[in-house]
């Protein structure tokens, strides 16, 4: 995918990069990026949202940072969480091939551990929208997690991806459930297939 990128995209313009990604997944390898069809519904909802301070867990590649980052207003930061040091490595490369590598943090480690440091490591006061799309049953858990931490403000945005295909039975559950919450389905398809996902929007009530 890296290569695709050095080869077909052209430094500093976000948009080759996705349209390489999208081009290398769709015909040559398959890989979990959110893809272009739901890419559109993610551009939407941020460009609705206009965040400050944004947050994604799965950075996997950067496919989807470099979605969120290219649209953000100046001053404006996004913040990617990423376990595995290999896709955090490839993501880097392909964050600053986009140029974006002033608008985005990455930062390496489980969710579940760098979620409660991130106020002290990087002056968050809270964030306006966050991307979920890392492992399927951490979704929920992290969700309650920034809740706990006080990451989540009246009016925040949370975007899920794949609520329906790999799944995320528990946090749909619980986002359409709790009474802290408005939750909408944006019915799409999984990344270069006519399978059937999703993402779900919540927005936090306080
Ligand atoms: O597991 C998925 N994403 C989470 C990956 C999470 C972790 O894999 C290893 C690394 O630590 C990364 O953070 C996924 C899987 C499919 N899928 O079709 O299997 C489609 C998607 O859009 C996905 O985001
Ligand atoms: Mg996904």
């Amino acid at each position: 995918m890296l290569k695709a990128v050095q080869k077909n995209a052209t430094k500093g313009d976000p948009q080759s990069v996705i349209s390489a990604i999208d081009h290398y997944c769709r015909n040559k390898e398959w890989a979990m990026n959110v893809g272009d069809d739901k890419g559109l519904i993610l551009d939407s909802v941020l460009t609705e949202v206009n965040p400050s301070a944004a947050l994604e867990l799965g950075t996997y590649c950067g496919y989807s940072t470099v979605r969120i980052a290219r649209l953000l207003s100046p001053g404006s930061k996004l913040i990617t969480v990423e376990f595995n040091p290999a896709f955090a490595a490839v993501a880097r490369q392909i964050i600053a091939y986009a140029g974006l590598q002033d608008k985005v943090t990455l930062v390496e480690g489980p969710s579940g551990d760098l979620i409660p440091k991130l106020r002290e490591r990087f002056g968050v006061k809270s964030f306006d929208f966050v991307f979920l799309d890392h492992w399927k049953d951490r979704y929920l858990l992290d969700t309650k997690l920034l809740e706990d931490c006080g990451l989540l403000q009246k009016g925040t945005v949370l975007l899920a991806d794949n609520v329906i295909c790999p799944g995320t039975p528990e946090y749909l559950k619980y986002v359409r459930s709790s009474p802290r919450y408005e939750s909408r389905y944006y019915k799409s398809n999984l990344e270069y297939t006519k399978l059937e996902d999703g993402l779900e929007k919540s927005v936090f009530l306080g």
